[in-house]
């Protein structure tokens, strides 16, 4: 976390928010959500065209490529430093990697989801710090997935975050926020 919002805050060029373009400059900031699309695969079944024979449907289970342990270093492990000097991108041509899918069935609204997250995700990190409740390890952070056509977090019982904001200066000031679980 303070890798990637110290490399956030180093680029950003307007005092209170990041533009588009710093967001080009944030090299380990786009390895963690490479890292994040690849351990946690949005849609781990995809569909393919029915080309193989009439009536016949064929799914691609990409959540188990992208553990693959045959593929992937360590899969079960969350290390955004596996895609440094690595050229494999998730835009369908790498097939160890679909989080959007590949071939025909790509998903068409990949470029409006990177540009959406990279920009949401980067002004949050880039204003908040964010840290587990008193007392919470990150062992105990529940993040089991719920399976359906869409993975979900299965439960929300373990979230529990205090978000500390930062002022312009970036001057942190004490905790004013904390959300609990409904
Ligand atoms: C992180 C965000 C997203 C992920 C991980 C994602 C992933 C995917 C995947 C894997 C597929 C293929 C599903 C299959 O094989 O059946 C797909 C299809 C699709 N996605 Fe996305 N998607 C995302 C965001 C979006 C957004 C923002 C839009 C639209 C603005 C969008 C529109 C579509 C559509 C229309 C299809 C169906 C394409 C077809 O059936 O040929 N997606 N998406």
């Amino acid at each position: 976390m303070k890798k990637v919002q110290d490399e956030i805050r180093h680029w950003t060029s307007e005092k209170d928010r990041l533009t588009e373009k710093d967001i080009d400059n944030l090299k380990y900031f786009k390895m963690v959500i490479k890292e994040t699309l690849r351990l946690h695969t949005a849609v781990p079944l995809n569909r393919q065209n029915p080309d193989v024979r009439e009536g016949v449907r064929v799914f691609i289970n990409v959540w188990a490529i992208a553990r693959d342990p045959k593929v992937w270093d360590q899969p079960e492990k969350f290390i955004p430093e596996r895609f440094k000097d690595s050229l494999v991108d998730y835009r369908g041509q790498h097939f160890e990697l679909l989080p959007f899918g590949g071939c025909r069935r790509i998903c068409p609204g990949i470029n409006m989801a990177m540009a959406t997250i990279e920009f949401v995700l980067a002004n949050m990190l880039h204003r908040f710090d964010w840290k587990l409740s008193d007392g919470m390890t990150p062992e105990e952070l529940d993040l089991e997935e719920g399976r359906g056509f869409t993975v979900f977090r299965k439960s929300l019982s373990s979230l529990c975050l205090s978000i500390i904001i930062v002022d312009l200066e970036l001057q942190v000031h004490p905790c004013i926020n904390h959300i609990e679980p409904e």
